[in-house]
């Protein structure tokens, strides 16, 4: 990881570069050499990866965010939030643009249900939500304090109803009703879930979401409580469900097999309206799908919706609160705001990026506040790369010379890769080595300078 120290200081093609614009690079009939001759490229069809047209009951174009770092989050192992801290969460949560926050239950804790109250009275764009147990006295609490609206939860696995709650299907059903009943007599919003719902038996569920969709509750919400779903059995059940219930479908997924990301796209996909997610993805045990992954997904479906919805250039804010609220670092390879999210390295990539980043990036660095970094330091830099960074540092150089320039660099990166600082240094050297009358051979004078082995 010692390389990975000096990504920062690599170079931006973005900066000074006039690189061409990524749609526009898709757009346009481009031209390439084959064996010497020139040949048109058809322009690529656009966004292959976005919605399916013919697929009506997708929601991939028209999804909300119920946000629940203020929920799930605080589940996470490490998270311990004071009002204050919630505060500056939930400001910067609306701020962004997030449709719904979720709170804890204000059960939970005296301070719990003071902290629901203050983020309810400051009046914020994102609608106000709490989460609690299937039972008339979280819903008399929760009704109390000002929140728009009720998450309601209650176990139908096998596994919850005996180790959990210990209560059967008619009897959840009644409670259920009592509740929901309950809280839309407040005249605000009440979504009913169940629990662990990919390992409940499938006639339960359409049963209480059938009942519940007919007393006019606002959603139903499924939750694949441990991480065990697929995304096709999650779009069968979403998309099952679709045809069951008229009211919204809400979808909950965590990540202990790695599909938290992939299984709310397939919801999504099969007509669920509203996703769960947390930033940095934090909650019990390894979390649900990550606010940042989510957004990143759905931007390479359909970028205009979600630039219109959500402030992207703030996300890294975003996750910065929360990493440093909970003390986590922000993972190398998390979704945009990694530290290598948008760094290209292998030749390959490199000279491609330089002529169109479209070519190796799925996601416009600038959309998010980002930037991107071309690595020229390593064994696997290739010469276009070279030249590139020679023509940043006004040093000109033939093709025949950034060829020559690469393999001094590449022996030199076969020992330790370079900092940019190291690579300018050596093509400086270069440059003037090769300018000085004196010196026969300008890439054995340079890499004698640096040390080079032979
Ligand atoms: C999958 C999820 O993440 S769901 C959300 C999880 N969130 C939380 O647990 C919020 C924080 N929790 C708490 O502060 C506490 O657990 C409280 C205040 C909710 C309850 O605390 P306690 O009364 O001490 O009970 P405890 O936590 O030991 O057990 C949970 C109780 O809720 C009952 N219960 C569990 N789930 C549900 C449900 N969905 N609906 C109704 N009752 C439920 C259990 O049967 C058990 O009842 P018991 O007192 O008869 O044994
Ligand atoms: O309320 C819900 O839908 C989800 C509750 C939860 O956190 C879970 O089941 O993992
Ligand atoms: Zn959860």
């Amino acid at each position: 990881m010692a390389a990975i120290t000096h990504i920062r200081n690599f170079l931006r093609p973005s900066a000074s570069l006039p690189l061409r614009s990524t749609l526009g690079g898709l757009r346009r009939m481009a031209t390439s050499t084959k064996g010497g001759v020139s040949v048109e490229v058809p322009p690529m069809k656009q966004n292959p990866y976005g919605p399916n047209p013919a697929d009506f009951l997708s929601r991939t174009s028209n999804f909300h965010i119920i946000e629940s770092t203020l929920r799930e989050g605080e589940q996470f192992a490490n998270a311990f939030f004071d009002t204050e801290k919630k505060i500056e969460i939930a400001r910067a949560l609306s701020d962004f643009g997030v449709d719904y926050i979720e709170l804890t239950s204000p059960v939970a804790s005296e301070q719990s249900r003071r902290d629901c109250e203050a983020i309810c009275k400051l009046g914020l764009k994102s609608k106000i939500l709490t989460h609690i147990r299937c039972h008339m006295d979280d819903a008399r609490v929760a009704v109390e304090t000002g929140v728009d609206g009720v998450d309601v939860v209650i176990g139908t696995s096998q596994y919850l109803r005996k180790y959990s709650h210990g209560k059967d299907m008619a009897y959840i059903t009644e409670s259920a009703m009592e509740v929901i009943e309950f809280v839309k007599s407040k005249g605000i919003e009440i979504r009913f879930s169940s629990e662990d719902s990919f390992r409940s038996d499938l006639v339960d569920l359409l049963s209480i979401y059938r009942a519940v969709d007919k007393i006019g509750v606002n959603r139903v919400g499924i939750a694949d409580t441990v991480g065990c779903a697929t995304p096709r059995q999650v779009y069968d059940l979403v998309r099952t469900l679709r045809g069951v219930v008229s009211c919204d479908i809400e979808c909950h997924f965590h990540n202990d097999t790695g599909m938290a990301i992939a299984n709310a796209y397939c919801a999504l996909e099969a007509g669920a309206t509203h996703i769960d997610t947390s930033v940095l993805g934090i909650g019990e045990r390894n979390g649900i799908t990550p606010l940042g992954a989510l957004l990143a997904r759905m931007y390479a479906t359909d970028r205009d919706y979600v630039l219109s919805k959500y402030k992207l250039n703030k996300l890294r804010d975003v996750e910065n609160l929360v990493a440093d609220a909970v003390e986590v670092q922000i993972p190398f390879n998390n979704y945009i705001t990694g530290m290598c999210a948008f760094t290209h390295k292998a030749g390959i990539h490199a000279k491609a990026i330089l002529a169109n980043p479209s070519t190796y990036e799925i996601l416009k660095p600038e959309d998010f506040g980002m930037s991107r970094y071309v690595h020229v330091g390593s064994r696997l830099t290739g010469w276009n790369a070279i030249k590139s960074r020679a023509e940043q540092l006004n040093l000109n150089l033939t093709d025949a010379q950034a060829k020559e320039l690469t393999a001094v660099i590449k022996k030199l990166a076969d020992v330790r890769t370079l900092a940019l600082d190291d690579v300018d240094r050596v093509l400086r050297q270069y440059h003037a080595d090769l300018g000085n009358p004196n010196i026969a051979n300008a890439s054995e004078a340079t890499a004698a300078a640096f040390g080079s082995p032979n």
